[in-house]
């Protein structure tokens, strides 16, 4: 705490003193102490991914605009989607969008209608669920924007969301590389701000050091490059790969919150852009 008297500025002892963890929290949020406010004519953006239902210990900084790329939960059950609502709920930025990742199980309607064939055994806490249960899961993301294949303009900016990403595994929302991903890509109209997806295009925040891989997708590179140039694409998908790259005129954040070994320590990644003209 500081007051002032006699044109003196006198340093009291803080109310979260004993609490430095708590002290960051109530300052960064509230009063932008750690980082500067953004420039004027800016929107401040706050990148998250991959938050896998450990959202908890997360350190959130000040801004305007929350982008989370997806990997929310671990399986998409109903009771995770309400925790991470609920967490959304409590955050104070103005305007929160939302995408789904391979996680979201319950989010890809083709990967359910697949799965009730076959005997669940690999998703067992799945399996306990009933049609009714996930029929509707998008209906608990009250406190966001979610987009899927679909786009929303906030604060001027014009910002695409698509969950989909290479087959892995099979796991939801994945497509095998080539055309059958493209059609999806294809579907970004020109004219987008920012690009939100789950996974990385290739050559960006890409590699996986355990199998000495790059696995960006081909595809959504060139139609980024060549095509939609969005000022900031966003994602995470590949833990490996947190950090921020730019291209010279389109930046790329991997925002993946977890480490490979799925600990939520990577910060939220912070980035402003200048307000488009018209708004
Ligand atoms: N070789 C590949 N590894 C991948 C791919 N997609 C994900 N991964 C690895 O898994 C973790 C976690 O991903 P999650 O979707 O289960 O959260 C990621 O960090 C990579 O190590 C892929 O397409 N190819
Ligand atoms: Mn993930
Ligand atoms: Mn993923």
């Amino acid at each position: 705490m500081s007051a002032m008297a006699h044109g003196k500025v006198t340093i009291t002892v803080d109310e979260y003193s004993s609490n430095p963890t708590q002290a960051f929290t109530h300052y960064n949020i509230n009063q932008s102490r750690f980082q500067p406010p953004h420039p004027a004519g800016h929107t401040r953006f706050v990148c998250v991914s991959d938050t896998h239902s450990r959202t908890d210990g997360i350190q959130m900084p000040y801004g305007d605009v929350l982008l989370h790329t997806g990997d929310f939960t671990e399986l998409g059950l109903p009771s995770e989607v309400k925790k991470f609502n609920d967490w959304l709920g409590g955050l104070p930025y103005e305007f929160k969008v939302v995408i789904a990742g391979n996680h979201e199980l319950t989010f890809d309607k083709d990967f359910m209608a697949e799965l009730v064939k076959q005997d669940y055994y690999r998703f067992p806490s799945v399996s306990k669920l009933k049609p009714e249960d996930f029929d509707n899961v998008q209906s608990l993301l009250t406190n966001c924007v979610y987009l899927q294949d679909s786009d929303v303009t906030i604060k001027g900016f014009r910002i695409y969301g698509t969950p989909w990403t290479p087959w892995f595994n099979g796991w939801g929302f994945n497509l095998p590389r080539g055309q059958s991903l493209l059609d999806k890509w294809n579907l970004i109209p020109e004219g987008i701000d920012i690009l939100m997806t789950h996974g990385p295009p290739l050559g960006f925040r890409d590699w996986v050091p355990k199998e000495l891989q790059r696995v960006g997708c081909v595809e959504l590179l060139n139609t980024v490059q060549k095509r939609v140039r969005p000022k900031l694409h966003a994602f995470g998908g590949i833990h490996e790969g947190y950090g921020i790259m730019t291209d010279g005129y389109t930046t790329f954040i991997n925002a993946s919150t977890c480490t490979v070994s799925f600990q939520p320590t990577n910060p939220p990644i912070v980035f402003d852009l200048p307000n488009p003209s018209s708004s």
